[in-house]
């Protein structure tokens, strides 16, 4: 765990991304984008995909169109993409600790949230086995369906819009993110909030620097050093 010397402070509510770091879907992606690339020709790296991540999927199809040149208008690309999703997609699994960490929040009353930047329709795809499980959020932000949520991550957005959507809507300082991507790390302190970091071993260390702390996996969460009531161990 490494965590960067800055002043922590004591937070009420907690907000959730959804891909990569409560379901494990971040290698279906990878593999439903590299599907596509496979007909032309090009190899889905690491360094494009970090600027992906978190991005509306129509944001997402323009930037991959423009990076690999590829002979496709972004909604040409992006109808491909939503065909590798629905073959993919419904078999994902949740990411390890998340269910502990969860129900460690819910069973001790913290407000949860989830602000995903998937569309509805996206959403529902990837949770459609594991209902009960975000039954337990107080609520669900899917950024590319939702109005309020202009753009997508980096932009703040959509953690702005799902901290108001708590009945008591608290300020940023009393909301810790949990994020996987370098964008939704920025989003969340662009927001004002406190973020733990779990990305993925392929994202080098240079971009979880922002981060107020980085994990490896959700069982490690050092939510206590927030004020949160400590994860026990299993
Ligand atoms: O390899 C990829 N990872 C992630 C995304 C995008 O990132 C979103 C997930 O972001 P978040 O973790 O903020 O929910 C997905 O819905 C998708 O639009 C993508 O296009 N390609
Ligand atoms: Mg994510």
């Amino acid at each position: 765990m490494t965590t960067a010397c800055r002043n922590l402070k004591k937070v009420t509510h907690v907000l959730f991304d959804m891909d990569g770091v409560l379901l494990d879907t971040e290698t279906l992606y990878t593999q439903a984008t590299q599907n596509i690339l496979d007909n032309y020709g090009k190899k889905f790296s690491w360094e494009v995909k970090m600027q992906l991540m978190g991005l509306h999927g129509h944001e997402m199809a323009k930037k991959l169109v423009e990076i690999y040149e590829l002979p496709l208008s972004p909604s040409e690309y992006y109808s491909l993409a939503l065909k590798q999703y629905s073959a993919l997609m419904p078999s994902c699994e949740l990411m390890p600790g998340a269910r502990h960490l969860v129900t460690h929040l819910k069973t001790h009353k913290i407000p949860i949230a989830v602000a995903t930047s998937s569309s509805r329709e996206s959403y529902d795809l990837k949770t459609k086995d594991h209902k009960e499980f975000f039954c337990m959020f107080d609520h669900i932000v899917t950024g590319a369906s939702d109005p309020e949520v202009k753009q997508g991550k980096p932009s703040p957005d959509i953690f702005l819009v799902c901290a108001s959507r708590f009945p008591d809507s608290p300020c940023s300082e009393k909301c810790l993110v949990f994020e996987d991507a370098p964008n939704g790390v920025l989003a969340a302190v662009r927001a004002g909030m406190q973020v733990i970091m779990v990305p993925d071993e392929n994202i080098p260390p240079e971009h979880t620097k922002e981060a107020h702390v980085v994990i490896k996996n959700l069982e490690e969460a050092p939510i206590e050093y927030f004020g949160l009531p400590p994860l026990k161990k299993l």
